[in-house]
C-alpha cells in the first residue's frame, strides 16, 4: 500500500462516518508512521540488500541462544546442499551409462559405482535434513526465550512518562508482534541457506553438465520468484498500516469479552454502541484485507503465468538443443530432474524470502523499539545510600505532562520534617498525586528537585530509596494473587512472612475479612481463575493499605487510602495512620478534610501550585480556600444532624 492509500484509508474509516472521528480518533494517521511507511516503501528490491544483513542478526540471536545446535544447522545446511549437487552428478553419470551402448546386463554393472554414489549422497542428505530438525526444534524455544525476556526487561524499565505516550504504546505492539518473529526469522533465515545452496547445487550440476542450461534454469525460476517477494512487499505494508486499528480492536475485544466492563457494558446498554465500534474497525480492516489479497493474487497469478511459460520455453529449448545434437540425451534428462529439483529449492527460497522478509520488518519493529525505548530509560542511577529520612524537601518543583497546556505542577516548594504526617489537600487535578509520584521516584521534575536529607533523589540509588518508601496509590492494580501475596508484594525483597502479613491486615482493617474469605490468606483474588474470588471496593482498598503498611516503610504515601472504606474501617485507618505519627513520616492525600486535622502540615493545591500551608487551624484562622472546602465538607454533616 501507497502512502496515499494508507492515508486513504484511514479518512475513508473516519469520514464514513463524522462521528467516528470523535469516537475513534486513533484512526486518524499517526505522524510517527510516515517514517516507517517510506521505508516500507523503499521498494521490493530493497528485500535483497537487507536480507544479508538480516540473516546476520538473526545468526548472531541464534548462537547467543546456543551455540553447538547453531553449528549443527549450520553444516547440516551446507552438508545437505553439497550432497545435492552429488547427488545430480552422480544421476548423471547413472543416465549417461544407461544410455550407452551394449547389452542391459552390462550397462547396469558399469552404472553401479555411481549409483552407489547416489545412493550415499542421498542417505547423507536425509540424516543431515533429520539433524537440522533436531537442532531446529530445540533452538526455538531458546531463541523465543531470549527475545521476549529482552523486551519485558525493556518495558519494565522504562521510565513511567513512557506509557503517556500513544507512539510508545504502538511501538510497543508491534515490538511483541516481533518477538515471535525473531524465531520465525531465525527459522526462516536456516531454511533459506538451505534453499539457495539447493538452487546453488543444482546451478553448479547443470553448469557442469552444459552451461547452456543455466538460462533454461533462471527462465524456469526467476518469474516465480520475483512474485512471491513483490507479495511480501505487499503484505507487509499493509501489515504496518494497520497498527492503529489492530490495537483499537484489541482494545476492543477486551471491552466486550472481559468481567472488568461486563456490568458497566449492561448498565449502560453499551452492546450495540461497542458492536458499531468493532463493525466501523472490521469494515476498514475487511476492506483493506480483501484489497491486499486482490492485490497479492494478481502479483501471485502474473508470476505463475510468466513462469510456466517460461518452463515451457525451457522444455522446448531442451527439444532443440537436443534434435540438434547440442548436448546428449542423457545431458537432457538430468537437466529435466535438475529444473524439477530447482523449482522445489526454489519454491523453498521464495517462500522463504518473503517469509525472511516480513519477518525482519516485525524483527526490526522489535529492534527499533529496542533502541527508541532508550530514550525512555532513567538516567543512570545515583550512587549514593539514602540515610534514614530526616528531611525531605521539595524545591520549586514543576511537571508538564505531553501534549498538555499548563503544568501540572508549577514551583511548588515544601519540606516535610521525619515522624511527621503531613496532608496534600485540593481540589481534583489540583496536582496532589503527581507531586506524590515525584516525591515517591516515579517521575522526575522538569525544573527544580526533590532532596532527602539534602542529597537530590536523582543522586541517590534509587532502589536504596524506594527501599524506604510505600505507595498506596490511589489507581491501585487489582494484582491476580492470593490475598497473602497481594499483602506481601509490598516487600518482595523478603520471603513473605505470615506473621507480618497478618500484622500489616490488622493494621488495615483487612484480617477479619480476610479470614472469612473461602480460603483465608491463600484466597486468589481474581474470579477469572479457578476458585477464585473477587472482593468489593472497599474490600480491596483494605488489601492496599496493608500493602503499604507491610513494608513498614520510613516514609508512606499514601493517596486516597478510604475512599471506598466505611466509617468504621476508616476511622481505624486512620488510627493506624496517626500511630506512626513520631516514628515515621506519611503523607496523606484525601478528599475527607476532617481526616487531616490532626496533620502536623496541610499543604493546599490549586492548578498546581501551592497556595496555603499551615495546621489545620492555622488554615481555619486564615479563611483562605482550604477553610471553604472544610466547612462546605462540615456543612454536608451538620445539614443532616441539624432537626431544623
Ligand atoms: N499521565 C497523565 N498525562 C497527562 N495528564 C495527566 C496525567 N496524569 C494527570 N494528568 C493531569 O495532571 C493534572 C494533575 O493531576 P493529578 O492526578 O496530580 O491531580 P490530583 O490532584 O491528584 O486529582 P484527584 O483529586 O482527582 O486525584 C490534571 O489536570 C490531570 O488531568
Amino acid at each position: 500500500m501507497t502512502t496515499t492509500e494508507a492515508t486513504t484509508t484511514s479518512t475513508q474509516t473516519t469520514t464514513a462516518d463524522p462521528a467516528g472521528e470523535s469516537v475513534l480518533p486513533e484512526l486518524r494517521s499517526m505522524w510517527w508512521e510516515s517514517g516507517l511507511r517510506a521505508r516500507a516503501a523503499a521498494g521490493v528490491l530493497a528485500v535483497f540488500t537487507e536480507l544479508p544483513r538480516l540473516a546476520w542478526q538473526a545468526m548472531r540471536i541464534s548462537w547467543r541462544a546456543d551455540r553447538t545446535r547453531t553449528l549443527i544447522v549450520i553444516v547440516a545446511t551446507l552438508t545437505a546442499g553439497v550432497m545435492s549437487t552429488f547427488g545430480l552428478l552422480a544421476t548423471q553419470r547413472v543416465l549417461v551409462e544407461l544410455f550407452a551402448g551394449g547389452p542391459t546386463p552390462d550397462r547396469v554393472r558399469a552404472a553401479l559405482p555411481a549409483l552407489t554414489l547416489l545412493a550415499a549422497a542421498t542417505a547423507v542428505r536425509a540424516g543431515m535434513g533429520i539433524a537440522l530438525g533436531y537442532a531446529q526444534n530445540g533452538l526455538n524455544p531458546r531463541v523465543n526465550l531470549q527475545a521476549e525476556r529482552r523486551l519485558f526487561e525493556t518495558t519494565t524499565a522504562v521510565r513511567l512518562d513512557a506509557f503517556d505516550a500513544d507512539a510508545f504504546a504502538d511501538d510497543m505492539e508491534r515490538a511483541s508482534r516481533g518477538t515471535d518473529a525473531v524465531m520465525s526469522l531465525v527459522q526462516g533465515v536456516t531454511n533459506l541457506a538451505a534453499g539457495v545452496v539447493g538452487l546453488l547445487a543444482v546451478t553448479v550440476a547443470v553448469v557442469v553438465i552444459h552451461p547452456l542450461l543455466l538460462v533454461a534454469l533462471l527462465m524456469a525460476t526467476v518469474p516465480n520468484g520475483w512474485a512471491s517477494v513483490k507479495a511480501g512487499h505487499q503484505r507487509y505494508q499493509t501489515y504496518l498500516a494497520g497498527s492503529v486499528r489492530r490495537r483499537r480492536l484489541w482494545i476492543l475485544h477486551r471491552l466486550m469479552a472481559e468481567r472488568a466492563t461486563a456490568a458497566e457494558l449492561r448498565t449502560y446498554r453499551l452492546r450495540d454502541f461497542l458492536l458499531d465500534q468493532y463493525d466501523r474497525v472490521m469494515g476498514a480492516e475487511t476492506r483493506i484485507q480483501l484489497d491486499l489479497a486482490r492485490r497479492v493474487t494478481t502479483t501471485t497469478s502474473v508470476g505463475a503465468i510468466i513462469g510456466g511459460i517460461a518452463t515451457t520455453a525451457v522444455y522446448v529449448l531442451l527439444g532443440l538443443l537436443l534434435l540438434d545434437g547440442q548436448i546428449p540425451l542423457s545431458a537432457a534428462a538430468t537437466c529435466v530432474i535438475a529444473v524439477q529439483a530447482a523449482q522445489r529449492s526454489l519454491a523453498v527460497v521464495t517462500f522463504q524470502i518473503d517469509r525472511t522478509y516480513t519477518d525482519g520488518q516485525h524483527f526490526g519493529d522489535y529492534t527499533g523499539f529496542m533502541t527508541r525505548a532508550g530514550d525512555y530509560m532513567p538516567p543512570p542511577a545515583g550512587t549514593h545510600t539514602p540515610g534514614p529520612l530526616r528531611e525531605l524537601a521539595v524545591d520549586q518543583v514543576s511537571l508538564s505532562y505531553p501534549d498538555r497546556d499548563t503544568p501540572a505542577l508549577d514551583q511548588v516548594s515544601l519540606v516535610v520534617n521525619a515522624g511527621q504526617t503531613v496532608a496534600f489537600v485540593g481540589e481534583n487535578g489540583s496536582g496532589k498525586s503527581t507531586l506524590a509520584a515525584l516525591i515517591a521516584g516515579l517521575r522526575t521534575p522538569d525544573d527544580g528537585k526533590i532532596t532527602w536529607n539534602g542529597h537530590t533523589l536523582t543522586d541517590l540509588n534509587p532502589d536504596l530509596v524506594r527501599a524506604r518508601i510505600a505507595v498506596v496509590s490511589q489507581d491501585y492494580f487489582k494484582w491476580p494473587l492470593s490475598a497473602a501475596t497481594n499483602i506481601a508484594i509490598g516487600d518482595i525483597t523478603t520471603p513473605p512472612e505470615q506473621e507480618r502479613i497478618q500484622a500489616a491486615a490488622t493494621r488495615a482493617v483487612a484480617h477479619d475479612m480476610i479470614e472469612d474469605l473461602p480460603h483465608g490468606y491463600d484466597t486468589l483474588l481474581d474470579r477469572t481463575f479457578a476458585d477464585g474470588q473477587d472482593l468489593s471496593g472497599g474490600q480491596w482498598q483494605r488489601i492496599t493499605a496493608a500493602r503499604g503498611f507491610y513494608r513498614d516503610a520510613e516514609l508512606l504515601i499514601m493517596d486516597e487510602p478510604s475512599s471506598a472504606l466505611d466509617p468504621r474501617a476508616e476511622d481505624a485507618l486512620f488510627q493506624a495512620i496517626r500511630d506512626r505519627h513520631g516514628t515515621a513520616t506519611t503523607i496523606l492525600i484525601t478528599h475527607r478534610l476532617a481526616n487531616v486535622r490532626h496533620a502536623d502540615r496541610i499543604f493546599v493545591l490549586h492548578d498546581g501550585a501551592l497556595v496555603e500551608a499551615g495546621t489545620h487551624d492555622e488554615l481555619m484562622d486564615a479563611g483562605g480556600r482550604y477553610a471553604d472546602l472544610f466547612a462546605l465538607q462540615a456543612a454536608g454533616y451538620s445539614d443532616r444532624t441539624d432537626p431544623s
